[in-house]
């Protein structure tokens, strides 16, 4: 489990990980440190600080950028039902739905109506839930599918169709002059029954751009409320996508939603990048589940967007709900949350090192970007091995109330740091030798440097703790 997941009851394997204190508001102290001094769960550290100018803030020459003014076309229930292992019941589709309704992303993308009856039946069934985010529907660019679609009760319809020569020769087989017919025809349709319709074309960046700009043009037209550009294949990098956004942006009016999967690890970097570029909505799916290895993640998208405007993404989202819809996911597909997650990765707020442990203990902003109680998490410091240093023990026999100087806890820790080079020490294991190493020094038994001494008296208490096991 990790320690993300249960903040108050570390498991055993976890346990020589310290707990770090919460944020709040933080004046400069008398020491001249920056930071609040505050005690929490009998641990005494300073908390996070106003921030420093942040690095990733879009910058005022940045006048397309929609980093701070996007949408999340949430498609987990659309592209996620693609991820090889998905399938979701009704029960589970609802229960997605509410919880990313709940969460605050301001679409829920929906499998097409077309795919199967039960698939048609969930599309009404979720329309039905009064939800706040607007509930798409996905269809190809045809006519049947646009009726079946708009009588579901569905706030919009995403209509897409490739334009790429692949998929026009080996998918669908209509040419250009088909599809842009079609394509009208579709959107008057949609449109003429008062609800959203965006156009999308598939496989973008291997179409023709004088192609896509044509087509989008004329769709802009006649009145799509949005057109979608989608890397399909996950072959884009940032300039690229930068450069077509930047160039569609000065082509159409309406709004630009961006599709990008993540086959080369491009997926969030594009999305930032197309956001800078002037799009306005972004697709994403819980655990970036879908076809192949997916899309662009939610909870990586918003790792992202938070370290840029923290305060916007705070307001716009429940944050500490992601660690929830994630779990929720993970569980109906059958999947592990992967250790290097963003935010709920296992380890996204475990700091290792001493030389980041002292830093992480003065003030958390020194190698967070992001605050994990923003997210309804904890941050940890890890100190049983042998990266260990003085200061982040001394943090721990501080949070113990054993009264030391810094020269006996820089001698327990050079033991921690002999012990460790055997085997990493759990907490316990750190705990004991800080009590033991106290308990000597205050009963005479033990001074600084004494080195023999300490291991007699670790022995010592072994073998007594041995005995009272096996009596
Ligand atoms: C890149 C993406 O992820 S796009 C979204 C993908 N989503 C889906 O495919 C939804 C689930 N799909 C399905 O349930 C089925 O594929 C259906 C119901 C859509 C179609 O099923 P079938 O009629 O049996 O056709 P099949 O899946 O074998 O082939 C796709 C058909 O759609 C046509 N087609 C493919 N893309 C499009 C498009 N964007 N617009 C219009 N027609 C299209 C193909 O030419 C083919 O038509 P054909 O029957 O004349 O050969
Ligand atoms: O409709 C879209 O914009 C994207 C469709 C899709 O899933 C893709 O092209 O990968
Ligand atoms: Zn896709």
């Amino acid at each position: 489990m990790c320690p993300n997941q249960n903040a108050d009851s570390l498991p055993s394997e976890r346990s020589e990980m310290v707990q770090v204190p919460l944020d709040g508001s933080a004046p400069v102290n008398a020491n001249g440190k920056r930071g609040t001094s505050v005690k929490v769960h009998g641990f005494q550290g300073y908390v996070h600080t106003q921030e420093r100018s942040n690095p990733y803030a879009p910058r005022p020459s940045d006048f397309l950028s929609n980093i701070s003014n996007f949408n999340i076309i949430e498609s987990t229930l659309r592209e996620g039902e693609q991820f090889a292992n998905a399938f979701f019941d009704t029960k589970t589709k609802i229960a997605i739905a509410k919880a990313l309704d709940a969460f605050g992303v301001e679409y829920i993308e929906l499998t097409s109506p077309a795919a199967s009856e039960q698939s048609r039946l969930d599309c009404e069934a979720i329309c039905k839930l009064g939800l706040k985010a607007k509930i798409l529907t996905h269809i190809r660019c045809h006519m049947d599918d646009a009726r079946i679609a708009v009588a579901t009760g569905v706030d919009g319809v995403d209509v897409v169709i490739g334009t790429s020569s692949f998929l026009r020769e080996f998918s669908h087989g209509k040419d250009m002059a088909y599809i842009t017919k079609t394509a009208i025809e579709v959107i008057d349709f949609v449109k003429s029954k008062n609800i959203e319709v965006r156009f999308s074309s598939e496989d973008s960046f291997r179409s023709d751009l004088v192609d896509l700009l044509s087509i989008y043009q004329t769709v802009d037209k006649v009145g799509v409320h949005r057109v979608g550009i989608a890397d399909t294949v996950g072959c884009a990098n940032p300039r690229q996508v930068y450069d077509l956004i930047r160039t569609l942006r000065g082509v159409v009016g309406c709004d630009i939603e961006v599709h990008l999967h993540n086959d080369t690890g491009m997926a969030i970097a594009n999305a930032y990048t197309a956001l800078e570029a002037g799009a306005t909505h972004i697709d994403t799916s819980v655990l970036g589940i879908g076809e192949r290895v997916g899309i662009t993640p939610l909870g990586g998208l918003i790792a992202c967007l938070y370290a840029a405007n923290p305060e916007y993404v705070k307001n716009k989202y429940n944050l500490p709900m992601l660690r929830e819809i994630e779990n929720l996911v993970a569980e109906a597909v059958e999947v592990n949350i992967p250790f290097m997650n963003p935010i709920t990765g296992y380890c996204a707020f475990t700091h290792k090192a001493g030389i980041h442990a002292k830093a992480i203990l003065n003030n958390p902003s020194t190698y967070e970007i992001l605050k994990p109680e923003d997210f309804g998490l904890t941050r940890y410091v890890s100190i049983g091995h042998r990266l260990t240093g003085w200061n982040a023990v001394k943090s721990r026999a501080e949070q113990l109330t054993l009264d030391m100087t810094d020269d006996e806890i820089k001698d327990a820790t050079a033991k921690i740091k002999e012990l460790a080079d055997v085997r990493t020490q759990s907490m316990d294991d750190v705990d004991s030798l800080l009590r033991i190493y106290h308990s000597g020094i205050q009963s005479g038994e033990l001074a600084v440097g004494q080195k023999e001494a300490l291991d007699r008296l670790l022995r010592r208490h072994r073998e007594e703790a041995h005995l009272s096991q096996s009596a």
